[in-house]
């Protein structure tokens, strides 16, 4: 696989929004996942990756531009989020990005991820940069306020800047088979966004099954989403691979359908760089090297890039780093 950086930006304004279609009905009750077929295939990963020690490297390098890093504590603060932006800025530390002879690449995260109350501050931080600004907006994590009140969240962090916004579903809506309801607010979030992509979070580790996964995907895509994201990273079970395999089958499937293609963002618990690997073989898999693309394929993180710092630096000289040596915030 050749190293071919997209700078986040670019690839953003480049890429087709979806434009949403009619919700249908049929389509969502004819979806059937079998956990332990899923769970076998995903099991056969980790051994059939064969990215040897050189293409590794350009790997995780690419992994770097697929991270939107994230910081979503309840006690950030205007000083966190800047440090998180400059680490955004010169995500690798000089001696390695020297060392690996790729100075000249426009290597960043896919973007970076943050509460509504600090959009303009991660904005400001940014300017002169074309990563862009995604916020949780919706009430992050539950998803559980008044639709009126979520919108005008949307609305704000829209006038802040953000050119992303990571809505939550309501997963009672799930869990009743509400796919009216669940279309209906999907719908009216996209529409809030206005210019802004919209990734919706399923909150898979509260949807019970992983037919129920498959359809709150279906639902969201035939909606408007832009990107299907699995977790807030605050359920018990955030990301794995199963789950990841539902979802990016519906992702093919959609797309054979419409023609339109669907992001997809594992977050929740990806915090090392063989992880990040196994990620990018599922969708290499699954769906071919044009998903390894930032506008088609992110992590939603908060330490991955740490670890694969570290790697990078193991590759270039055989050590591994003091974890103080690559600080995050
Ligand atoms: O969407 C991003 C997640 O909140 C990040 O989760 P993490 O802190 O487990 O990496």
């Amino acid at each position: 696989m050749s190293l071919r950086v997209v700078a986040p930006g670019e690839a953003h304004a480049a890429h087709k929004r979806n434009p949403g279609f009619p919700l249908d009905l049929d389509w969502v009750e004819r979806v059937r996942m079998n956990r332990s077929a899923l769970e076998r295939r995903a099991a056969t990963l980790p051994a059939r990756r064969t990215v040897k020690k050189d293409w590794q490297i350009a790997w995780l390098l690419k992994a770097v531009t697929f991270i939107d890093l994230t910081t979503l504590n309840s006690d950030d603060t205007p000083g966190r989020v800047e440090r998180l932006c400059a680490k955004a800025r010169n995500p690798l530390r000089r001696e390695i990005v020297e060392g690996l002879g790729v100075a000249n690449l426009d290597i960043h995260p896919g973007a970076v991820c943050v509460y509504h109350s600090f959009v303009k501050t991660a904005v400001d931080a940014l300017e002169g940069t074309n990563i862009p600004v995604a916020a949780v907006s919706t009430a992050f994590p539950h998803g559980l306020a008044p639709v009126e009140t979520k919108i005008k969240e949307i609305e704000a962090s829209v006038a802040d800047g953000a050119k992303e916004i990571d809505i939550v579903i309501e997963r009672g809506m799930v869990l009743t088979g509400d796919w009216q309801g669940l279309y209906d607010q999907v719908r009216a979030f996209r529409k809030a966004c206005g210019e802004a992509h919209i990734k919706t979070i399923l909150g898979t580790g509260e949807l019970a099954t992983l037919t129920n996964v498959a359809k709150a995907s279906l639902v969201c895509m035939m909606a408007g989403a832009d990107f299907i994201k699995t977790s807030t990273g605050k359920e018990k079970v955030n990301a794995n691979l199963p789950t990841s395999l539902a979802m990016i089958r519906m992702i093919r499937w959609f797309a054979e359908e419409t023609g339109i293609e669907i992001g997809y963002k594992p977050a929740g618990g990806i915090a090392t760089a063989k992880l990040a690997l196994d990620y990018m073989a599922l969708m290499k898999e699954e769906l071919g090297t044009h998903w390894l693309q930032p506008h088609l394929f992110r992590f939603g993180a908060s330490s991955l890039l740490t670890d694969i710092e570290r790697q990078l630096e193991h590759g270039l000289t055989g050590h591994y780093a003091a974890d103080y040596r690559q600080p995050m915030v």
